[in-house]
């Protein structure tokens, strides 16, 4: 799908090109060039090739026809929460995690005039980590799929009182001036990314800690969460996620989405996802990776 404004399109076209030569060291990200997914491939794993994708799905999908050996996908926000849609498509994918990001995020106001101006475009989750920013200046927040679109998008408009909110490299890529750096409330704003592939890693084979992700599901009835996680209580084992959300219409069973840190192969985590099992519905685990931070 190739939904990019102009300014990016070139860009898009090359890199492309550049990935289709080597799917192996392609990394899939949603996004155009110069946004945060584009900079976390990067900073990740400098020697790759990034593949822009314009949606999640497409992202998804480069991974699963083997256009790209892995995909990076934004999952949180140490600012703004949850990432939408990556909990039910991650799951629905029938990829594995195979390691995980964490990157400062900043962002610039960037546009073709110097104010002021009346609106900015960003990914909503860039506009949800400076919304005091746009609101004290009377800027009106507007979505777009990811940030550096944004930008590109805005040096389309033409508009000079339109700006947009991304990475300083896309005000250089797309032709914007920067008008102010670090304008998200939180300065230590920090996202968490993960890798993802067709094949999961093998757990006996990474050294130092690991952490394991996976889904679940429990019927709405009293105490069914608790006794389903009763086990990494008595096993010891560390909990660093939880989150719900709701499957389908008729809100009888809530799906849960889970870290814990160790790997499949430790007896303790081993007896707690066993007990999980006896209690819970659906257990899937998306996969067993490296720790990059340690959490607590
Ligand atoms: O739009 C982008 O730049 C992305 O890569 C998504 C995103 C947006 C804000 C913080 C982290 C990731």
């Amino acid at each position: 799908m190739t939904s990019y404004p102009a300014p990016a399109q070139r860009l898009v076209e090359s890199m492309s090109a550049a990935a289709a030569a080597d799917p192996a060291r392609t990394v899939a990200f949603q996004g155009a060039p110069g946004c945060n997914s584009h900079r976390a491939a990067l900073e990740m794993l400098p020697d790759c090739l990034p593949l822009p994708c314009f949606s999640f799905e497409d992202a998804l999908d480069a991974v699963k026809d083997g256009r790209a050996a892995r995909a990076i996908i934004p999952i949180e926000n140490s600012q703004h929460g949850r990432v939408a849609d990556i909990h039910f498509l991650l799951p629905e994918s029938g990829l594995s995690i195979t390691g995980e990001h964490f990157m400062e995020i900043h962002a610039c106001l960037m546009a073709l005039g110097d104010g002021p101006f009346t609106s900015a475009y960003s990914h909503p989750q860039a506009l949800g980590q400076s919304r005091f920013y746009l609101r004290e200046r009377g800027i009106v927040p507007l979505s777009y799929a990811d940030t550096a679109g944004a930008a590109a998008f805005v040096a389309e408009l033409g508009d000079p009182a339109i700006a947009a909110l991304a990475p300083k490299i896309a005000a250089e890529l797309y032709g914007l001036k920067v008008i102010e750096e670090n304008v998200e409330d939180a300065h230590d704003n920090t996202t968490r990314f993960v890798l993802l592939a067709q094949q999961p890693l093998d757990p006996a084979a990474i050294t130092g800690e690991a952490i394991t992700t996976f889904v679940f599901e429990v019927r709405n009835i009293p105490a069914a969460l608790y006794k389903a996680l009763g086990g990494f209580a008595t096993n010891g084992v560390n909990m660093t996620k939880l989150e719900s959300y709701q499957k389908g219409a008729s809100f009888s069973a809530t799906q849960f989405f889970a870290d814990v840190i160790g790997a499949p192969g430790q007896p303790a985590l081993d007896r707690a996802l066993e007990e999980l099992r006896f209690f819970a519905k659906d257990l899937r685990i998306l996969g067993t990776y490296p720790l990059e931070r340690a959490r607590g």
